[in-house]
């Protein structure tokens, strides 16, 4: 079973998308989320997939979501059959955390995979669960969103020394560290030389869910991008469509 994330209650946010963030930015996809996270991060912008009420920890909104309108829980031959009713070739699995559900979307990929061979898996993840075997064996992309201290979350949840070195070993992975104020960057420096993270393989993204937070932003951040040797993103499906569920 998977429990998903909703567009409106009762729907599972499975839809197509253009891919908006990373290496991957602009390829048509199909995106599903899954509902949970073990983390907190102040701006998430996903706070649907976990901070149901009664669940304080702290979030600049401070909204709480009724967790029966915002979870849904299906099996994996249903959620697959949702998946497969989309004709695009690439797959993203997001969330919340989408790794916490690892043995059931292990179950799920081995369904897509063999309904359509050719079919590109990649995952968003936070990059503190180590992927579940059968689940590594299949993906063929990680998109890995480590946590600075702007988020919230205390390091020894977020940068999870054992993780980090794995992820950035893993030629599958790409780092995308979210970016608010500048006093971030020496943090991303930090960790791209203690655990040895390619530059090309490290992408920095503005924190914003409005496209002139995004575009005010932008403009020192592409300039520190350039300045350490990294990869900048911008969120496009943010200027396409806005702060939205299900694009
Ligand atoms: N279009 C689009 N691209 C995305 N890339 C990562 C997303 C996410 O929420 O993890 C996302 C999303 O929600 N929409
Ligand atoms: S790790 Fe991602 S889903 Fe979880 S709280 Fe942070 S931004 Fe939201
Ligand atoms: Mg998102």
């Amino acid at each position: 079973m998977l429990t998903l994330a909703t567009t409106n209650p009762g729907e599972p946010e499975i839809f197509a998308s253009l891919q908006g963030e990373g290496p991957s930015s602009g390829r048509p996809s199909i995106f599903v989320r899954l509902s949970r996270c073990n983390l907190a991060c102040r701006w998430c912008d996903t706070a649907y997939t976990w901070r149901f009420t009664g669940d304080n920890r702290p979030h600049r909104d401070e909204v709480a979501f009724e967790r029966s309108d915002n979870q849904l829980t299906l099996d994996e031959g249903e959620v697959a059959a949702l998946i497969l009713a989309h004709n695009e070739d690439r797959l993203v699995i997001t969330g919340g955390e989408p790794l916490l559900q690892g043995p059931a979307l292990a179950k799920l990929v081995a369904q897509l995979k063999q309904a359509r061979p050719g079919l590109h898996v990649e995952i968003e993840t936070n990059g503190t669960v180590a992927p579940h075997a059968a689940l590594d064996a299949a993906a063929d992309q990680y998109n890995v969103s480590p946590k600075l201290a702007h988020s919230g979350n205390p390091a020894e949840l977020a940068l999870l020394p054992e993780r980090l070195e794995a992820w950035a070993k893993d030629p599958r992975a790409w780092f995308k560290f979210v970016v608010a104020s500048p006093a971030d960057i020496s943090e991303i420096a930090d960790l791209q030389n203690r655990y040895g993270i390619a530059g090309d393989h490290l992408f920095v993204m503005p924190e914003g869910t409005s496209s002139s937070v995004l575009r005010e932003r932008s403009r020192w951040l592409a300039e520190e991008a350039l300045a350490q040797g990294w990869r900048f993103t911008d969120r496009l499906h943010i200027h396409l469509y806005g702060d939205t569920r299900g694009t």
